[in-house]
């Protein structure tokens, strides 16, 4: 298998509803999400799909992210802005646009120390 990723960064506010502790409080991230995508056999270029194609997907997603409080985007007015439903919410968004590629999962880190990734249940 073959295996590629795409990074890219937003900053955004939240705080988490129910959350016992310092987190209910209002406060902000540099957020890093990776994506990524794998296939069994490369294209007649040598590649899984272009990086590009993966960007393209990501960077709307994190442009409706991008330097907002999310509480306020949906679906984060309904849901909390965990990394977890950060993680699922991206990899939702960005799916109908990876082509000829699995698109295995996304990461989000709210810190250098500190992620979460979503990748779906297989069956
Ligand atoms: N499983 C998860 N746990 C927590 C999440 C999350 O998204 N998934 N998020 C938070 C908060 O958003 C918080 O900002 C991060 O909390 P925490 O690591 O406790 O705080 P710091 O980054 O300031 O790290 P310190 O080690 O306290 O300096 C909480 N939990
Ligand atoms: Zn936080």
């Amino acid at each position: 298998m073959y295996y590629i990723a795409v990074e890219n960064h937003f900053d955004a506010a939240h705080f988490l509803r129910g959350y016992q502790g310092k987190c209910e409080n209002l406060h902000g991230h540099r957020y890093k999400v990776a994506v990524k995508v794998s296939s069994a056999t490369l294209n007649e270029t040598g590649l899984v799909i272009d990086f590009r194609e993966i960007k393209d997907a990501l960077k709307p997603v994190i442009d409706r992210f991008d330097h907002t409080l999310l509480n306020d985007v949906p679906p984060f007015d309904q849901i909390n802005p965990s990394a977890e439903n950060l993680a699922r919410t991206i990899f939702e968004a960005i799916k109908p646009a990876i082509h000829g590629a699995v698109l295995e999962s996304v990461m989000v880190w709210e810190s250098p120390e500190s992620w979460a990734e979503y990748k779906p249940q297989v069956g």
